[in-house]
């Protein structure tokens, strides 16, 4: 599902690299706990998955589709069509509604609209759906997403990160505003939904006692430039 090869990355005006990865392999449907010291390249290696950013060296292929050889545009597209976000601060619109925000995840990928559209479902029923198996009361879905707590928030966030079905989750500390047991209760929520249909799940997290409910832990060391 996704290879990373001789990935070698420096942001602008850093006199050492960032990310140095010789070899990674992820499989369909694994669940990976990514975790590392504070500054050890967590949320840029995510950045480089979702080609928000690109390696000055190595490759990264997802679904055979190696980033690198894509020029912007299609990045974009290809993050739209296979990639789901949820990220730590969640990047809700706060004019659009809870219903409003998970529906924006298919909104701007034709292909997950058709993967709806294949299960005989429109968006704002499969959002629903969602909401409701995501935990989120059917009460709050039409409120001011401002008025949601962070734990109604992040429901909201998963759902848009899982409509449509994107092969690949990628979750940038989610739970780091919880209580143990609302994590734990969300966590295994965003494993029912990917295990559902065979997605791939990397999860960011400082919380190492998470990395038991994972299939695989990797972790950066953050010297002189991370290195797997
Ligand atoms: N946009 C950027 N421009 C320049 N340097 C950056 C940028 N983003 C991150 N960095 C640098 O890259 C290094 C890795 O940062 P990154 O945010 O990927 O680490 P992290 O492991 O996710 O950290 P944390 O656990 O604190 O969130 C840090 O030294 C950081 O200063």
């Amino acid at each position: 599902m996704i290879q990373i090869s001789d990935l070698n990355f420096s942001w602008p005006g850093q006199s050492k690299p960032t990310l140095i990865i010789d070899e990674l392999n992820i499989e369909k449907g694994e669940k990976l706990f990514l975790h590392g010291p504070s500054g050890s390249g967590k949320s840029t290696l995510l950045s480089l998955l979702a080609g928000i950013q690109t390696a000055q060296k190595g490759s990264i292929s997802i679904l055979n589709e190696n980033l690198a050889k894509l020029n912007d545009a299609k990045r974009d597209k290809f993050r739209a069509d296979h990639i789901g976000t949820i990220f730590q601060n969640f990047n809700l619109l706060p004019y659009l509604s809870p219903l409003e925000n998970v529906m924006l995840g298919c909104n701007f990928s034709r292909r997950r609209q058709a993967n709806l559209k294949t299960q005989g479902i429109c968006a704002r029923k499969k959002a629903c759906i969602l909401l409701e198996e995501l935990g989120l009361d059917t009460s709050c879905q039409n409120r001011a997403v401002s008025e949601l707590s962070i734990g109604q928030q992040q429901r909201v966030a998963a759902a848009r990160a899982f409509i449509g079905q994107p092969e690949l989750i990628i979750a940038d500390e989610p739970t780091s505003a919880l209580d143990a047991d609302n994590r734990d209760i969300f966590i295994n929520q965003l494993f029912e939904q990917a295990e559902h249909y065979q997605a791939t799940i990397i999860f960011v997290s400082h919380d190492k006692s998470l990395s038991s409910l994972f299939d695989r832990q990797v972790s950066l060391n953050g010297i002189n430039g991370a290195s797997l």
